[in-house]
């Protein structure tokens, strides 16, 4: 089966070769297209790639019936809705390191470009001037740098300004300590305390509620007299009317936007004629280098999603930012107990599941968000409606039903990459656990109190019986009379003569009327059957 993907905003066509190269993938390039027209042709691609220019909107997610990924070219999602795109299940895959290096030295290019009077320099050349005295710059040595947001790129700001002698101070609550010690940077107790003190105070933070308008009338008039304010980050982090104001004012030395609330920016923004502003439209990214970089990795992430399922890129699988390819085996284990959990409560007359918890061994404990979500979606398939259930919507989806879902690391559960899942509703619970070694197929260990042994396949069948001679005969007998293949049969009991309980693994499904069936024989006492969706 081949996938269409379309490609908006000019991305570089070396991710894009990756893409072309698959026998599997249809890659149609288009320019940025008016909103009307992508609403229209959306509905007929498996991802669309592209920059800031498209956006994402509830309303394009919503008409992308067939939409299982979107590609970002870059570092800002602001221009994708998001909320809907995990409710929806679409994997959002951003490309968040290859531009950093091409902002961080934008930075320095127009920070010491706007204190050198670069561009007036420039410009009274070009007019047959030479006039020195009026070209007087200043020096990035000795003044204090604030940055707003000591992530990749605030860090990358903050390496290179230690090479200019400058003093770098830095607000990012979400940063610990360690990091701040690692670049020399000292950590500003409050954005304020960071304000009174910078000399040059550049933003570097996500656009959101929290940091939309963070820098406003009141956080300019803090600043230092003469200060320079820099805003490469998102269009609206510092507020534009009150920077114009304080421009023309004379209230700063300077500023350079890179980003705008608005972009294009209009042809008559005050913005373009006011004093001491230096301004770039949107170049941060800019560089072949950066272009190139945000396109293979994109791409190549794309490329995984839609070939091999592999959502580990996907911005919106909660806490599954990193490597899978570990956790592969253990998102099956956590998916299958929870379905063979549901299936057997089901049978035992409890079908609405009210908590999860999952339990999980050390090594496993980076995994925590994936392994849920895999979780969650083991309740859940088979019992809600969609064609779109995966690790991106499974935790959303299994909460809008009102499931309570909890994960936590624990030392007594045998092994160290050991998975438990316990599901209960009103009185009945059920805990299912499982292994996922490193050297080994995964295992499902136990089912209640019973220990088991068996690889969980396409199917797997739960009986209980009494523990008495002949069951097992006549279990394989009827199954073998019906077509169906045992691939491992495991009979497990507590105490001789009392209940067994036996996890027969199958190949192919087990239909309702064998079920039925296997409850008819003498000493079984319940049959549930457990069909695991695709991995
Ligand atoms: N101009 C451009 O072309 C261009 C290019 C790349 C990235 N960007 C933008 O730059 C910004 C930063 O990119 P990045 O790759 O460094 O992101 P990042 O996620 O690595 O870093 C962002 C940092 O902001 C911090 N932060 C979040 N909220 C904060 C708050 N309220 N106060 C203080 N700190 C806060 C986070 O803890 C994080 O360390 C993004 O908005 C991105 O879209 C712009
Ligand atoms: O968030 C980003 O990566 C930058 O703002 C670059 O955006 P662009 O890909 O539209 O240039």
């Amino acid at each position: 089966m081949a996938y269409r993907v379309l490609v908006t905003d000019d991305v570089d066509p070396e991710g894009l070769a990756l893409l072309a190269a698959e026998t599997e993938l249809l890659v149609d390039e288009v320019p940025t297209l008016p909103k009307d027209e992508l609403l229209r042709r959306i509905g007929d691609y498996d991802a669309i790639v592209g920059r800031s220019a498209t956006k994402i909107s509830a309303e394009l997610l919503r008409a992308a019936k067939k939409l299982r990924v979107v590609g970002r070219a870059g570092v800002g999602v602001d221009n994708i809705a998001l909320d809907v795109a995990t409710e929806l299940g679409v994997a959002i895959i951003n490309a968040p390191a290859g531009n950093t290096v091409a902002v961080a030295e934008l930075f320095f290019g127009t920070v010491i470009g706007l204190l050198r009077q670069l561009p007036a320099a420039a410009l009274s050349m070009q007019n047959g001037v030479w006039d020195r005295s009026k070209l007087m710059g200043r020096e990035l040595k000795g003044k204090t740098l604030g940055i707003v947001g000591l992530g990749r790129i605030g860090s990358e700001v903050a390496m290179r300004a230690h090479a200019f002698g400058m003093t770098v101070v830095a607000f990012d609550p979400y940063i610990a300590d360690e990091r701040f010690t690692a670049l020399r940077v000292r950590r500003a107790a409050s954005l304020d305390a960071l304000i009174a003190e910078s000399n040059i105070l550049t933003m570097h933070v996500p656009l959101n509620d929290e940091t939309r308008g963070m820098i406003g009338k009141r956080e300019l008039g803090r600043l230092p007299a003469r200060s320079i304010v820099v805003n490469m980050a998102r269009g609206g982090i510092v507020d534009e009317a009150a920077l114009l104001a304080a421009l023309e004012a004379d209230q700063l030395r300077g500023a350079v936007l890179d980003v705008f609330t608005a972009e294009p920016l209009v042809a008559d923004s005050p913005l373009r004629t006011a004093p001491n502003l230096l301004l770039t439209p949107h170049l941060g990214a800019n560089t072949v280098e950066a272009q190139r970089n945000v396109s293979r990795d994109v791409c190549l992430a794309v490329r995984d999603a839609l070939l091999h399922n592999d959502l580990s890129k996907s911005i919106n699988v909660a806490g599954g930012s990193g490597e899978w390819g570990d956790l592969q085996p253990a998102m099956l284990v956590a998916r299958r107990a929870a379905a063979v959990a549901r299936a057997v409560l089901a049978d035992q007359g409890m079908r609405a599941v009210r908590r999860l918890a999952l339990r999980i061994g050390p090594d496993l404990a980076h995994g925590a968000g994936p392994l849920l979500a895999a979780a969650a979606a083991g309740v859940l398939e088979g019992v809600i409606e969609t064609d779109r259930l995966n690790l991106i919507n499974a935790r959303s989806l299994a909460e809008a039903r009102g499931l309570e879902l909890s994960v936590g690391e624990s030392n007594e559960l045998g092994h160290p990459r050991a998975i438990e899942i316990a599901l209960a509703g009103g009185m009945q619970q059920l805990a299912v656990a499982g292994v996922a070694p490193e050297d080994s197929k995964p295992r499902l260990t136990r089912i209640g109190q019973f220990h088991v042994d068996v690889n969980p396949r396409q199917t797997l069948l739960i009986l209980t019986n009494h523990d008495v001679p002949g069951v097992i005969g006549r279990v394989g007998t009827l199954l073998g009379e019906r077509k169906v293949n045992i691939a491992e049969y495991h009979q497990a009991r507590l105490a001789q003569g009392g209940d067994a309980l036996a996890a027969i693994s199958v190949d192919g499904a087990v239909s309702e009327e064998t079920r039925k069936a296997l409850l008819e024989l003498p000493d079984v006492l319940t049959a549930s059957v457990a069909h695991f969706g695709a991995e």
